[in-house]
C-alpha cells in the first residue's frame, strides 16, 4: 500500500475529494524520515506544547498505524525527537504527523519511518500529561477522525474515510 500515489488517488477519485470522503490536508508539512511514502489506519492524539500523550501512544504496538499529532501549531517546543522516533519504528508504527513542531532532525532523517511537522524546534516540550486521544481533531483545513486512513508520499498527505485500494 505505500506504493500508492497521493496524486493518482486525487485524479482517480475527483468525486470523493469533493464530498469530502477524502481529504487533502493543505500543503503546511516538512517531510522528515527515509520513507518518503507510509500510509495506515489514524491514531489521533490532541496535545498542546506537551508530549506525554505522545510517549504513551508511541509506546504501545502500533500494528503499522499512524499517529495524527494535532500540537495546535505550536511552533515554540517540540513534540518529538529522535527518542521517540525510535520508539516509533520499535512497535511497529508506519509514521507520525505532527501539527507542531520536531526536534533532533538529523536523527529522525536516519530512521526507517516518515514523519511530517511544521518545522523543528530544539526546545522540549511540557511534561504535564494532559492531553486526548482518539477524538476529531482539526488540522490543515480538515477534520481527521481516529480510524480513518492516511496515505502521505512526497506529494503530500490525504485522509480518506475507509482503506483505499490500487
Ligand atoms: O522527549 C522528548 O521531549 C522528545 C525527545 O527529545 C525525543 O524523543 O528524543
Amino acid at each position: 500500500m505505500d506504493s500508492l500515489a497521493t496524486a493518482d488517488v486525487c485524479d482517480s477519485n475527483a468525486a470523493s475529494v469533493v464530498n469530502g470522503d477524502l481529504r487533502v490536508l493543505h500543503s503546511i508539512f516538512q517531510a522528515y524520515g527515509q520513507k518518503g511514502s507510509f500510509s495506515g489506519p489514524i491514531v489521533t492524539l490532541k496535545v498542546f506544547e506537551d508530549n506525554v500523550l505522545v510517549r504513551a501512544l508511541l509506546e504501545t504496538k502500533g500494528d503499522g498505524r499512524v499517529l495524527v499529532v494535532d500540537g495546535g501549531g505550536s511552533r515554540r517546543c517540540a513534540l518529538l525527537g529522535g527518542n521517540l522516533v525510535q520508539l516509533a519504528l520499535s512497535n511497529g508504527w508506519a509514521g507520525v504527523v505532527v501539527n507542531g513542531c520536531i526536534r533532533d532532525v538529523d536523527e529522525i532523517n536516519g530512521c526507517a519511518i516518515g514523519v511530517r511537522a511544521l518545522g523543528s524546534n530544539p526546545l522540549k516540550s511540557n511534561k504535564k500529561g494532559v492531553g486526548e486521544r482518539n477524538c476529531p481533531i482539526y488540522i490543515a483545513g480538515h477534520w481527521i477522525r481516529d480510524g480513518e486512513w492516511l496515505y502521505a508520499d512526497n506529494d503530500g498527505i490525504i485522509v480518506s474515510k475507509s482503506e483505499l485500494s490500487l
